[in-house]
C-alpha cells in the first residue's frame, strides 16, 4: 500500500476533525495559510504511524528509541509572577499534547488579519515519533539569591550545580538557562517546528536563551550508531528495556519529593577536533577509546557486548585497555558503581576561519562539530559529576575534545494526561 493511500491514523483523523467548521470554511475563503486547513490537503497528508504518547508517568523523550533528530533549546524567565511560569507551563502542555498527536499546536483559525496560530511548517508531515521532554534549570529555584516564585525551599537536594571541571571552557551564553525543552523527531524539520511553536507561546514570560539542533543516524539493522569520531556510541549504556536498571539509575524515587519518576539532565556541548583526529593512526584511535573501530568490541575481545575484562594484560604487562583510555575511565568500575543514561547527539555547526599570529602562522578551518552529551540521571552527584570528575582528569580523549557549553536541568515527572507539566512542583502553593 502506498503512504498516499493508506487509511488515515487515529491521531491524523482526530485533528482534521479538530479544526471547527467555521475555521474551515474561512480557510478556504480566506486562501494563503488557510488553503493548508482545505480538505484536498488534508487528504494528501501522509497518515502519521509513528506517534509518541506525550502523557505517562515519565516523560517521553528520556526511555525512548533515540529518533534521528534533536532540537534542545534553554529559555531565560523574564516574569516574576509565580501565576505567569504556571499559564506558560499549562500552555506548553497542552501545545505538546497536539503537537505529539500530529496537531498544529494551536487550533488554526484560518483569520487573514492575525499571525496564524501555528506557523504551519509542519503541517502535512508525519509526526516522525516527535517527543517532548521539559526541564527546570536552577534560575527556576532562585536565581542572584532572588526567589522570584517562592520555590526556593522546594529545589531538590540532588539538583546541585555542576562545579568547574578541568579544561572546562565554558560560553555562558550558551550554558544553563531557566527552562529547557527538547524535541526529538525523526525529521527535523518536525522538531525544530515544534520548539519554535513552543517559543512563541512563552512570548513575554520566556526568551529563548540558545539552542543546539543535533543529529544521530543509526544503521536500519537496529545496532548501535557512531558519533564523528566513527566509533560506535552507546554500545555500554544501562537498557532502557531493564525496569530494575532505571529504577536505580535513571528516575527519581521517594527521595525527590515532587521529582519522584522524574530525572535530571546534563548537556555538555562537546566540540571534537576532527582535524586532529582524522590524522591520528587507527591504533592510536582505539586506544583513546578501548574499543575496536570496526565492530566496537572492547580491546582484546571479540564481539560489542562482551564485558570489558579491564584487568587483562599484554605480553609486556600492560593493560590491553588503557589506564587512560576513554571507555575504561567513564566506566562504572572506576567510578564506584556510577552510571547514566546517554542520549547524545552529533552536532555540526559549520565550520570557522581560524588563523594564529604566532609561527608558524597557521590558518586554516576548523568545524565546528562534536558531540551534544545528553546524560539523564537519578541523581547528578553519583552520576554526571561523579563520571566527569574522573573523565575531565584522566581520559586520553581530551587530547580532542573541549567541552564549550553546559546546562543542568531537574525533568519533571510526566502526566496523566490532564495535569501540566510540572504541576507537583506548585502543588499547596
Ligand atoms: C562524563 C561523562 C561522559 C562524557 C563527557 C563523554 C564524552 C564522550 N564520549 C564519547 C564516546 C564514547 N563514549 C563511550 C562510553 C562511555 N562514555 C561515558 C561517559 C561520557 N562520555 C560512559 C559512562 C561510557 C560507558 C562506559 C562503560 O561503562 O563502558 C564510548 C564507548 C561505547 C559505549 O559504551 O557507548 C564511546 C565511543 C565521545 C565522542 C565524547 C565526547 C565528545
Ligand atoms: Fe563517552
Amino acid at each position: 500500500m502506498t503512504q498516499h493511500n493508506a487509511p488515515i491514523n487515529p491521531a491524523r483523523r482526530r485533528f482534521l476533525l479538530g479544526t471547527t467548521q467555521a475555521a474551515v470554511a474561512g480557510a478556504l475563503l480566506g486562501g494563503g495559510l488557510g488553503m493548508l486547513n482545505s480538505p484536498r490537503a488534508m487528504a494528501a497528508t501522509p497518515p502519521p504511524l509513528d506517534l509518541v504518547p506525550f502523557d505517562g508517568a515519565h516523560q517521553a523523550g528520556i526511555l525512548t528509541p533515540q529518533q534521528k533528530h534533536s532540537y534542545f533549546a534553554a529559555f531565560d524567565l523574564d516574569t516574576d509572577k509565580r501565576a505567569d511560569v504556571i499559564a506558560l507551563l499549562k500552555r506548553w502542555t497542552a501545545a505538546a499534547r497536539r503537537l505529539s498527536r500530529g496537531q498544529t499546536a494551536l487550533p488554526l483559525s484560518g483569520k487573514a488579519d492575525a499571525a496564524p496560530e501555528d506557523g504551519g511548517d509542519s503541517i502535512g508531515l508525519s509526526t516522525s515519533k516527535l517527543t517532548l521532554t521539559f526541564g527546570f534549570g536552577p534560575g527556576l529555584f532562585s536565581k542572584n539569591g532572588v526567589d522570584r516564585y517562592g520555590l526556593a525551599s522546594r529545589r531538590p537536594e540532588a539538583f546541585v550545580d555542576l562545579p568547574k571541571f578541568n579544561g572546562d571552557q565554558l560560553v555562558p551564553e550558551r550554558s544553563g538557562g531557566d527552562l529547557s525543552v527538547q524535541a526529538c523527531a525523526d525529521d527535523p524539520q518536525v522538531a525544530f517546528h515544534a520548539v519554535r511553536q513552543l517559543a512563541a507561546l512563552a512570548q513575554g514570560v520566556a526568551s529563548l536563551r540558545w539552542a543546539q539542533p543535533g543529529f544521530a543516524s543509526a544503521p536500519a539493522d537496529g545496532s548501535t550508531g557512531r558519533n564523528l569520531m566513527g566509533f560506535k556510541d552507546g554500545t555500554n549504556n544501562p537498557s532502557t528495556k531493564d525496569p530494575a536498571l532505571m529504577k536505580e539509575f535513571v528516575w527519581v524515587g521517594d527521595e525527590g519529593g515532587w521529582m519522584k519518576n522524574g530525572s535530571y539532565v546534563v548537556v555538555r556541548r562537546i566540540r571534537i577536533a576532527l582535524e586532529h583526529w582524522d590524522r591520528s593512526e587507527l591504533g592510536f584511535q582505539q586506544e583513546v577509546v578501548g574499543r575496536y573501530k570496526d565492530n566496537g568490541a572492547p580491546l582484546g575481545q571479540k564481539d560489542e557486548f562482551e564485558t570489558m575484562k579491564l584487568d587483562a594484560t599484554d605480553a609486556d604487562g600492560n593493560p590491553v585497555i588503557p589506564d587512560s583510555a576513554h571507555s575504561r575511565v567513564a566506566s562504572p568500575q572506576e567510578n564506584g558503581g556510577a552510571r547514566i543514561l546517554r542520549r547524545a547527539y552529533s552536532f555540526n555547526d559549520g565550520a570557522n576561519f581560524v588563523a594564529e599570529r604566532w609561527p608558524p602562522w597557521h590558518q586554516g578551518i576548523e568545524y565546528d562539530a562534536g558531540l551534544f552529551f545528553i546524560a539523564y540521571q537519578r541523581d547528578p552527584r553519583s552520576g554526571f559529576i561523579r563520571i566527569n570528575k574522573t573523565v575531565a582528569a584522566r581520559d586520553m580523549m581530551n587530547q580532542y575534545t573541549t567541552h564549550v557549553a553546559s546546562a543542568i536541568f531537574a525533568c519533571p515527572p510526566g502526566t496523566d494526561g490532564k495535569g501540566y507539566i510540572g504541576e507537583p512542583l506548585f502543588a499547596g502553593l
